[in-house]
């Protein structure tokens, strides 16, 4: 009899004998006809639309064997340049947490998420992921978008801003009188905080009765339209916890991928944040300013003109928080840098890697990893980790 011993980077189980095997978990037994025999792991997946659905890749895992997968996703990508941490317990979120998503709707009437490497959709009846207020809106949604008789498949950007809910629809631009009557009575009836559509042309706002805004760091910022947003409130909390703790009391603190604030704002002290997107940038920099924060923006891309080793000097601590292709030209100028403290967050535990080795070929430290599972049930890792010299 072979057993699974632990799960794959795409979530298959792996036997003791090498096997992979489709939702499996570890201590889940294969029988000799191939029948998978649940283990004491084995979670009783809790959707319906588990497995067909893309939004969830692991219901089959309960929260220990969740966790370890996490763990070993890290531990592996570091291993694989030759590196090891002390990686802490990850911080989980738990279910109908999700504060941002992006759904997509079909001209055959389906609303759901993308499943990898198939553009079949599953529609969505139920969700354990989404918070309540996101899926409230699934199937008034489903009502609504056939009305604008869309040609081809749209995408359904949901986030939950103070004011209630952020809707964005991207692949049209409904025109005339019906439509607009339509688009404002839904907005008015599910209170929503924003209704945008953008057909290519940039975000076109339908309905924003106050302007929308985002509080991070006590500090409300102004939320662009599909604005990047840690996924959920507890993922952002574990992070900035993190942040704060590898950053200590380091005077001035350098935000690298800045996006609206999310740790430039909770930082007690003075910050200089560096972003890419303009609206992101402009929306921190108005909201810093309101609340006499002492947060210094620059837009600058990050890629083409990454900090140079002189600049980051200057700062008692560096935040970096990439997107999925990692820093790797600011990890070079980073590597050379005296400044005393790195804390690196990344949603890819390999490009991570990559420039956990660059930072510790300069001669940094990898003090610790904290993992953060905010994509409950999915293959998604997200970490926060320290340097130090
Ligand atoms: C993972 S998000 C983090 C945002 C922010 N730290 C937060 O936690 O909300 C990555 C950010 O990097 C920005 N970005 C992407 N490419 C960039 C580049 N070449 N230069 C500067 N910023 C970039 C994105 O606009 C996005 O805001």
């Amino acid at each position: 009899m072979t057993t699974i011993v632990r799960v794959a980077a795409r979530g298959d189980g792996v036997a003791d004998d090498g096997r992979h095997i489709a939702f499996a978990a570890p201590g889940d037994t294969i029988a000799a006809d191939g029948t998978v025999q649940p283990g004491p792991h084995h979670n009783v997946p809790p959707c319906r639309h588990f497995p067909a659905c893309g939004g969830c890749q692991l219901q089959h895992l309960d929260d220990e064997s969740w966790s370890d997968f996490i763990v070993e996703r890290v531990a592996s990508a570091l291993a694989a340049q030759g590196l090891s941490a002390p990686i802490r317990m990850p911080q989980l979120s738990p279910p109908r947490t999700r504060r941002r998503a992006t759904l997509h709707f079909d001209p055959a009437g389906r609303l759901g998420f993308a499943q990898e490497k198939s553009h079949q959709l599953v529609d969505v009846q139920e969700c354990h992921v989404l918070a309540p207020e996101l899926f409230a809106l699934v199937k008034p949604l489903k009502r609504l978008l056939p009305s604008f008789k869309p040609k081809r498949r749209l995408d359904v950007h949901l986030a939950l801003a103070d004011q209630g809910v952020d809707l964005l629809v991207t692949g049209i631009a409904p025109e005339g009188l019906a439509h607009a009557d339509a688009i404002s009575a839904f907005a008015q009836e599910h209170r929503l905080a924003r209704f945008a559509f953008d057909d290519g042309m940039g975000p076109e706002t339908r309905w924003e009765p106050d302007a929308v805004t985002i509080t991070l760091g006590n500090v409300p910022v102004p939320l662009p339209p599909a604005a990047f947003l840690q996924a959920t409130r507890e993922g952002e909390a574990a992070l900035v916890a993190a942040v704060r703790e590898a950053v200590g009391d380091a005077g001035i603190v350098a935000d690298l991928f800045a996006g609206l604030g999310t740790f430039a704002l909770a930082l007690p002290g003075r910050v200089y944040a560096a972003e890419g997107a303009r609206d992101a940038i402009a929306a921190l920099k108005a909201a810093a300013g309101r609340a006499q924060r002492l947060v210094f923006t620059e837009h600058r891309d990050l890629f083409r003109r990454p900090l140079t080793t002189a600049e980051l000097d200057r700062f008692g601590a560096i935040v970096l928080d990439p997107p999925r292709a990692g820093a790797r030209e600011q990890a070079a100028q980073l590597a050379a840098s005296i400044a005393p403290a790195i804390a690196y967050v990344s949603c890819n535990p390999s490009s991570f890697a990559r420039d956990a080795k660059t930072l510790c070929e300069g001669g940094w430290r990898l003090d610790w990893v904290q993992p953060v599972g905010q994509f409950r049930w999915s293959t998604h890792v997200e970490l926060a980790a320290r340097f130090s010299r």
